[in-house]
């Protein structure tokens, strides 16, 4: 019976035991409390909720970047793929990575896909970002949890537009370490290569990273994951990863100070509850722990009932983990992304902010004209993002290229704090990047209402022209 058989995999010694001597009652147990939900996925379920994940390597966050089609989902297929012909890795193939059923449908990575792989130095969550124009959104909060990123760059097309829009991204939002893969050297000659090569580090250098010291590997993702032309495939590949293991550092985590994590997705599991997904920014998390949930205007209790990482639980979770955290009694539609789960009385919404903001030239991606108080900009920070009017305290306009002092009058609270990045924009552009520097008392109720008024009156202008 398949779950006799199954049973020697497990690594849980009391599930393996119950199931060896009675493995219909407890699978009948489970299914009486899932009457829809098959067999196979209970059994799945149950093998996948024993597992206990062991802390024996620093964690570190990474990610594929990179412009669309240049073989971003293919290259993380790969890696999964050469890690796990050496047991340091469940190989995941490229349905399993790019596998909502929209993206399935228009074959782009939509949301970000969250992969985990080790090697002999650490164990990594891997973050398979979108190359698509207009998923930059989730772009933008996807590589906020990256310790560092790997661009993607096919040699058949060199340097391409979402090649410079990932990489300026990257280093507004703080991605410091960034090493690069040339991909498809399958199907480009040696010439090709190199100008390819020579065009990413003067990217690189435009882009404030040191152009000549970062690794560039040159290899194909798909000879990789299809085993063929090793040279070219797996073992570019595994030159890749020490490249990753080496140049990118791990990075020091906050451990001490009360947990905050960013809700990235909200799921609900039958007979379990809500899990809520993200990267721990900082703190530990434990279950049993009291916690509030905070944004788009509310402010929820609750405590965390189970920690898990990569469908393994853990004691404890620590900053930079990419986890999902089980909570009780809330309802998966009460919580959205954005909102931010944090340690209860730390973390707190505001709508009226002030910043030092670095606007970007033309050259860097920004627009090319200047901007006056009264502007709406969209606010990226964390997972949130907030339409803005954004106020000039000391000058009548700001130049592309200027930093400047900026007071941002939010559309509704959410969760802030001095020292917080972020990164706005209008329409398809980066127009700046800055830092929270202080905290206002809320808008009044009649502010509020004004504010959304003048965006009304400013709508219908806009409608008119
Ligand atoms: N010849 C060749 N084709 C490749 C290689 N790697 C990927 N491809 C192909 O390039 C196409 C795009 O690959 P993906 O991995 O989906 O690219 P992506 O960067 O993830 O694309 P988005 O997620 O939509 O931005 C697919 O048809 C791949 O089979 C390679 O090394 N050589
Ligand atoms: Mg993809």
């Amino acid at each position: 019976m398949t779950t006799i058989s199954f049973a020697k995999n497990l690594v849980n010694p009391a599930l393996k035991l119950i199931l060896k001597q009675n493995p219909c009652a407890h699978l009948q147990r489970c299914q009486a409390s899932h009457p829809v939900t098959p067999l196979s996925v209970i059994i799945r379920r149950n093998y996948a909720e024993k597992q206990v994940f062991e802390r024996n390597k620093p964690h570190c966050n990474v990610g594929t970047i990179g412009h669309v089609d240049h073989g971003k989902t293919t290259l993380t297929a790969a890696i999964t793929k050469v890690l796990a012909d050496r047991n340091l890795a469940q190989k995941k193939g490229y349905a399993d990575i790019d596998n909502a059923p929209e993206e399935k449908a228009r074959g782009i990575t939509i949301n970000v896909a969250h992969v985990e792989y080790q090697t002999d130095q650490r164990h990594y969550g891997h973050t398979d970002c979108p190359g698509h124009a207009d998923y930059i959104k989730n772009m933008i909060t996807g590589t906020a949890q990256m310790d560092g990123a790997i661009l993607v760059v096919a040699a058949t097309d060199g340097v391409m537009p979402q090649t410079r829009e990932h990489l300026l991204l990257a280093k507004q939002i703080g991605i410091e370490h960034v090493v690069i893969f040339i991909n498809k050297v399958d199907a480009a000659d040696e010439e090709m290569v190199e100008l390819v090569e020579m065009e990413i580090r003067e990217l690189l250098t435009e882009m404030g990273y040191n152009g000549d010291k970062i690794p560039v590997i040159k290899g194909s993702a798909l000879c990789a994951l299809e085993g063929k032309n090793p040279e070219i495939g797996a073992d570019a590949v595994t030159k890749l990863l020490q490249e990753v293991d080496t140049f990118i550092p791990t990075p020091v985590r906050e451990l001490d100070k009360p947990f905050l994590m960013p809700v990235e997705s909200v799921h609900s599991i039958p007979g379990r509850g809500t899990v809520i997904t993200g990267r721990l920014y900082r703190g530990v998390l434990k279950k049993g722990t009291d916690c509030e949930i905070v944004g788009h205007g509310k402010i929820l209790k609750t405590t965390v009932t189970g920690v898990e990482m990569f469908h393994k639980t853990l004691e404890e979770a620590q900053a930079g983990d990419q986890l999902g955290a089980l909570v009780r009694s809330i309802k998966r539609e009460q919580i959205r992304r954005g909102m931010v789960m944090a340690k209860p009385g730390t973390a707190k919404a505001y709508d009226n902010i002030e910043a030092a903001v670095y606007i970007l030239s033309k050259e860097e991606g920004g627009r090319s004209k200047p901007f006056t108080s009264y502007i709406q900009l969209q606010m990226f920070s964390m997972t949130w993002d907030c339409a803005s009017q954004v106020l000039i305290p000391d000058k009548e306009m700001v130049m592309p290229g200027e930093d400047t002092k900026l007071h941002l009058k939010m559309f509704k609270p959410m969760v802030c704090e001095a020292g917080q990045r972020f990164t706005l924009r209008l329409g398809d552009k980066t127009l700046g990047t800055g830092v929270i520097t202080k905290i206002n008392k809320n808008l009044t109720e009649e502010e509020r209402v004004k504010l959304l008024e003048g965006k009304k009156a400013r709508e219908k202008a806009s409608a008119k022209k």
